[in-house]
């Protein structure tokens, strides 16, 4: 179980506030309006910000201090953060060697084991300014693969491909997190990829981030902050 106890998050005129739990190996979109707090809501839970109050709880486990590393989450931006310099080989070789060290033979099968899963087959000694949009954002879900971290945070991960390609890569996520047996925690601007991708929501607005609810259930009778958001 991944729990938020008491979270509260200020910046100036910001805040966000958290009490929540999520199931391991769910499938949950978080939505809500923009600037409402949803890239702000992974960054805690990733590491990449602490909260001013409230635990993170990861299996029992406390994890309010540690930093990203060694917290259970790998994450997926939209921008990938891949190194331009290095070929794919060795954007992926630091998902099992941080450090950068030499990859052992076994080590470097399982990255072309991730490379296969992903349908980037004998890409391995392109860099990533070769690769188009859909390729690096394959690669980057390598990366996730190898990291094997029992949680997946994405956000807006697909934003920038078209409806077809997009809808591969959320079946292709879903793929991923099922091998994985990870949670995955998907941030989307639109209703539709909650709907197809996600068992249950976290709406993010007016300040807080709320209980998770089931896709379909907050879809048919949305309260009033998603009616708000949705525009109906
Ligand atoms: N780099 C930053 N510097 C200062 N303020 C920021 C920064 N990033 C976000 N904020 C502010 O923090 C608040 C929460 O932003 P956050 O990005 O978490 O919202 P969001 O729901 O993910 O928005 P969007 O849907 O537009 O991506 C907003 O008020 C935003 O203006």
């Amino acid at each position: 179980m991944l729990t938020l106890e008491g979270i509260r998050y200020g910046d100036g005129a910001f805040s966000l506030a958290a009490d929540l739990r999520l199931s391991p190996g769910g499938r949950v979109a978080v939505i809500g309006p923009s600037g409402a707090g949803k890239s702000t809501l992974l960054d805690l839970i990733a590491g990449f910000r602490r909260p001013d109050a409230g635990r993170l709880l990861w299996q029992g486990r406390d994890i309010t201090a540690a930093p990203p590393d060694r917290r259970p989450v790998a994450t997926l931006f939209q921008e990938n953060n891949l190194f331009p310099h290095l070929d794919l080989a060795r954007n992926l070789g630091l998902a099992l060697r941080p450090d950068g060290g030499r990859l052992r033979a076994d080590e470097r099968r399982e990255v072309e084991r991730a490379l296969d899963r992903v349908g980037l087959q004998g890409l391995g000694d392109r860099k990533p300014g070769a690769l188009s949009g859909g390729q690096q954002s394959r690669a980057a879900l390598a990366r996730v693969l190898l990291q094997a971290r029992p949680i997946i945070a994405l956000d807006e991960p697909f934003a920038a491909l078209g409806p077809a390609l997009k809808g591969e890569m959320l079946d292709l996520v879903r793929g991923v997190a099922k091998e994985l047996g990870a949670l995955v925690l998907m941030v989307s601007h639109d209703p539709e990829d909650a709907k197809r991708f996600a068992g249950e929501v976290v709406l993010v607005a007016d300040g807080v981030a709320a209980a998770p609810v089931a896709t379909t259930r907050l879809f048919e009778e949305p309260p009033e902050a998603l009616r708000r958001y949705l525009g109906r």
